[in-house]
């Protein structure tokens, strides 16, 4: 079995903590470097005292010195922060899994750029769960393609900074590839006021923000006499971490490119 070494970025997060366990756990892979930000307090402790359990590597800043001796960087942490660790990653020929969301298209374009060297998994949401719910609402959509309304209701945690989250935005795009319209012309996100009658082409966005929920989703299809509902709820953060794991197996023989789960999960 070939080991290979994982760095891992924005590792105090509540992400990089899940991807911490997760890899110091799985039989195929080895911590090659736990990174931070410069002024973070966590800077020079064992990575391991953040999931309560020593494990002999350091948390660093210097991401170019960390990533010489690693094969991938495990990446859920900001758009300013993921391109940064791009350009490393570029330059030093080590893969990345990006979970990061909150990209404008141009910032999009640059992954899409860098992919031309490095292999890359980008994907708003690494859960099989979620990946699947993607399929079924490409058949909802294609089935219920006249007189339902199409709603997109997320709900996060009160940490979550932005929105609508990069699930429900894939969901819209999926929805709205099967019905050939263009999300950035249909979407309406959120409602206030006298809004008028609702468009029927549109496809709405509805976030809520409280406590600790991890992260639920719903497709509403709603028609007179009936409506469909397709739910996704994640109920901890191992769930995406399996799944970025997935994605680091996935990319071992890929030289370069850019992929999302559902190439890693064979659903494209
Ligand atoms: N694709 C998927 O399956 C999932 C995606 N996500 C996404 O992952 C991202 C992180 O989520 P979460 O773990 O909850 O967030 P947290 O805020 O808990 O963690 C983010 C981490 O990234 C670090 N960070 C923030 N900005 C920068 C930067 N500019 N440069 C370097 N490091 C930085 C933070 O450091 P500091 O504390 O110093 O700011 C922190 O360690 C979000 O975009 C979220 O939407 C989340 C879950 C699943
Ligand atoms: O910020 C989070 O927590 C999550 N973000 C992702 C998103 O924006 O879709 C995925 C997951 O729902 C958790």
């Amino acid at each position: 079995m070939i080991t290979q070494k994982i760095a891992i970025a924005g590792s105090s997060g509540r992400m990089g903590r899940t991807l911490l366990e997760a890899v110091t756990q799985a039989p195929d892979m080895q911590l090659g470097a736990a990174l931070e930000r410069i002024d973070s307090p966590y800077l020079n402790k064992d990575a391991g005292e953040l999931i309560g359990a020593h494990c002999g590597v350091p948390i660093v800043s210097d991401y170019a010195q960390a990533l010489r001796s690693c094969h991938h960087l495990i990446d859920f942490t900001r758009p300013q922060g993921t391109l940064a660790h791009l350009s490393v990653c570029r330059e030093a020929g080590v893969k990345m899994v990006i979970g990061t969301t909150g990209f404008s298209p141009e910032e999009k374009a640059l992954l899409q750029q860098a992919a031309q060297d490095i292999a890359i998994v980008f994907a708003p949401n690494m859960s099989v769960g979620v990946n699947v719910t993607f399929k079924l609402l490409e058949i909802a959509a294609k089935v219920l393609n006249e007189g339902y309304d199409i709603e997109i209701i997320e709900a996060h945690h009160r940490h979550k900074v932005d929105a609508p989250s990069g699930t429900a935005l894939r969901m819209g795009e999926v929805i709205a590839d099967a019905l050939k319209r263009d999300l950035s012309e249909v979407a309406v996100y959120g409602r206030e006021g006298v809004t008028g009658e609702r468009k029927p082409e549109t496809i709405g966005f509805a976030t809520i923000r409280a406590g600790d929920i991890v992260g639920d989703h719903t497709a509403m299809f709603a028609g007179i006499g009936e409506r469909v509902e397709i739910s996704h709820k994640a109920s901890s953060r191992m769930t995406f971490a399996m799944g970025a794991l997935r994605a680091v197996r996935f990319l071992a023989d890929k030289p370069n490119g850019l992929f999302d789960m559902q190439d890693v999960l064979g659903l494209r």
